[in-house]
């Protein structure tokens, strides 16, 4: 028998890029709410107690009535929205994060699909922490810029009806509480939140983070090729995962960084810039915030949680 898949949400940004993704998967059934029906509490109750897993891209709280919605002991959930993500009980669905986590995400009946922005920073901040080269209390910082697709279909409607018009960089989040802080802290292994400045830019998808570095004030100042040999070495000890480290030689050729280069894809690129003179380092993640960043993670963790290759 096929495994069932239900995606409640599957009309909104990261439900439909899920469907795209799952769609020609002879090896999976999905069960589908009629459009009509799909606010209903009771026809979501239906159909996510009949699923196997059940993938939620829903706002927060309805992501958390869901959860309540199921009654059995059966169905599994990956959940999209942050209710869950530091979550007791949860497993956090970025199978790269270390070793064991693919297995832990494959044998958990909750995983919290992780947010866009702290995936990049955490990929290459958890390492560097882990290897002793970065306190856990260094005070982290970080920028980027998303595509307006990760601020859902209310953002994606308000771009699309400026055109041309729409500014090109919007600094956002200037209240320093956005709610992917909690998530960062934690699986970067960090003691205090992140300071973190996001932006949007007028294209729909794609992003970089960039986590800047200050490091002469380290009781040991690693050099860039100490902090990239410690990411590097981090990402060659995972099988099977989509995370890609670029040589430290790319400094010295400065590649074009483009936040759309893993567009429609589940890959995460990776850089370390550096100048030792200075004692100063930048961390850069590229990748796309519906894929890695969203659905291509979703079905990553969908896929290992059934034992399928995808
Ligand atoms: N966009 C992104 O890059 C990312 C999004 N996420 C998370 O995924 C989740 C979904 O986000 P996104 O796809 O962008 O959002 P969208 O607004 O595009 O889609 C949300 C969907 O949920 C539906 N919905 C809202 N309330 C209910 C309800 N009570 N019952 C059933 N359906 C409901 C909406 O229907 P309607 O439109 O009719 O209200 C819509 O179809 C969020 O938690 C978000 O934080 C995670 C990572 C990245
Ligand atoms: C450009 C933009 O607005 N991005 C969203 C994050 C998108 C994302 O990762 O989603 P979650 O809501 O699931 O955490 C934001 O910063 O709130």
């Amino acid at each position: 028998m096929k495994p069932k898949i239900f995606i409640d949400g599957e009309h909104g940004t990261t439900g439909l890029q899920i469907r795209t993704r799952l769609a020609g998967r002879g090896d999976l059934e999905i069960i589908s709410i009629p459009a009509e029906r799909r606010k209903e509490t009771a026809a979501r109750a239906e159909f996510l107690n009949a699923a196997d897993v059940a993938i939620l891209c829903l706002p927060d709280d309805a992501a958390r009535e869901s959860v309540s919605l199921i009654s059995n002991d059966t169905t599994r959930v990956i959940d999209a929205s942050t209710a869950y993500r530091v979550a007791a009980g949860w497993e956090y669905g970025f199978p790269e994060m270390d070793r064991e986590q693919a297995q832990r995400i494959a044998s958990a009946k909750r995983v919290a699909n992780p947010g866009c922005w702290p995936q990049g920073p955490i990929a290459t901040l958890r390492p560097l922490v882990e290897a002793g080269l970065l306190p856990a209390d260094y005070p982290v910082t970080f920028n980027g810029i998303s595509g307006y697709s990760g601020g859902g279909r209310t953002m994606i409607e308000d771009y699309e009806a400026k055109g041309e018009n729409a500014s090109e960089f919007t600094p956002y989040a200037l209240a320093l509480k956005h709610k992917h802080l909690p998530e960062l802290k934690a699986y970067a292994k960090l003691k205090h939140d992140a300071l973190m400045q996001p932006a949007v830019g007028n294209f729909a998808q794609g992003m970089i983070t960039v986590v800047p570095l200050q490091l002469g004030q380290l009781h040991h100042i690693p050099t860039g090729a100490e902090l990239h040999a410690a990411i590097a070495d981090h990402f060659a000890a995972i099988k099977g995962g989509v995370v890609e480290v670029a040589p430290y030689e790319a400094v010295d050729r400065v590649p074009e960084l483009n936040p759309e280069e893993y567009n429609d894809t589940n890959r995460m690129k990776l850089y370390v810039f550096a100048n030792d003179a200075r004692a100063q380092a930048l961390l850069v993640a590229v990748y796309d915030n519906l894929g890695k960043g969203a659905s291509g993670a979703a079905v990553q963790n969908l896929d290992l949680m059934l034992g399928l290759n995808g």
